[in-house]
């Protein structure tokens, strides 16, 4: 369970307490709300200046770094967290811990590959990715370590209608808790839950058909 407790960032985000057990919880609302500021509490990347965020008994501020194994994070530019040359390197790369033994992260990797339709192209360079594949690799190797929870920053934005639908799938279809930060309004009204982010606060909490009318009425 993820618990904010009057968490705040200073000039980012208001204090905040929310409890979130649904499996997938999306955040919306309009650029600079404060919506990436949220999702970063949730695994550490951003410390509150005041309050508290706590991982299922964890605090973020004082077990950071048992926080981040357990919380995965992706990023809109799947660039950002490919570092090795091939796709099946950046995959090992990421199996590294849970796998010493090579023969044994080698039979790993190619289970993680297929599961995600990429085994094809595990020996293509990923800068000959499509933005999709990119992404669905990105995701695949934060998956790979096994976190809890799955938080994604506008894993969509870069996509073309296809690959925003196959990505959005795989998210949607993960029995890790999701906390999925997205513009994509259709997306986000398939979650089980949803916080509507508007000038660094929770301005509506609740069913995520109901928080993109909201959404879409604040902005009317
Ligand atoms: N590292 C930072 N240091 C200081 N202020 C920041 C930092 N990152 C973001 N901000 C500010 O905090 C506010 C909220 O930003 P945040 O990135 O959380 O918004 P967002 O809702 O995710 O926006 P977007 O949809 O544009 O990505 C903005 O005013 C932004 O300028």
């Amino acid at each position: 369970m993820i618990e904010l407790v009057e968490a705040a960032v200073e000039g980012r985000l208001e204090p905040t307490s929310v409890r979130l057990t649904e499996r997938r919880v999306a955040i919306i609302g309009s650029n600079g709300s404060g919506k990436s500021t949220l999702a970063r509490l949730v695994n550490g990347l951003v410390e509150p200046t005041s309050g508290r965020v706590v991982l299922d008994g964890l605090d973020t501020r004082r077990d950071g770094r048992e926080v981040r194994r357990r919380v995965g994070f992706v990023f809109t530019d799947p660039a950002a967290q490919l570092v090795m040359p091939t796709v099946a390197e950046d995959v090992a790369l990421s199996l590294r811990k849970q796998h010493r033994d090579k023969a044994e992260r080698e039979r790993a990797v190619t289970a993680v590959l297929e599961r995600f339709g990429l085994a094809n192209l595990a020996l293509r360079s990923v800068h000959a990715l499509s933005g999709g594949q990119r992404q669905l690799l990105a995701i695949a190797t934060v998956l790979a370590t096994d976190p809890d929870v799955l938080v994604a920053d506008e894993p969509t934005t870069l996509l073309d209608l296809a690959n925003t639908r196959r990505v959005g799938e795989v998210l949607l279809g993960l029995p890790q808790q999701l906390v999925l930060v997205t513009h994509d309004l259709d997306l986000a009204a398939q979650c089980d839950r949803a916080l509507v982010v508007h000038e660094s606060r929770v301005a509506f909490d609740g069913p995520a058909p109901t928080a993109v009318d909201h959404y879409r009425a604040l902005v009317s």
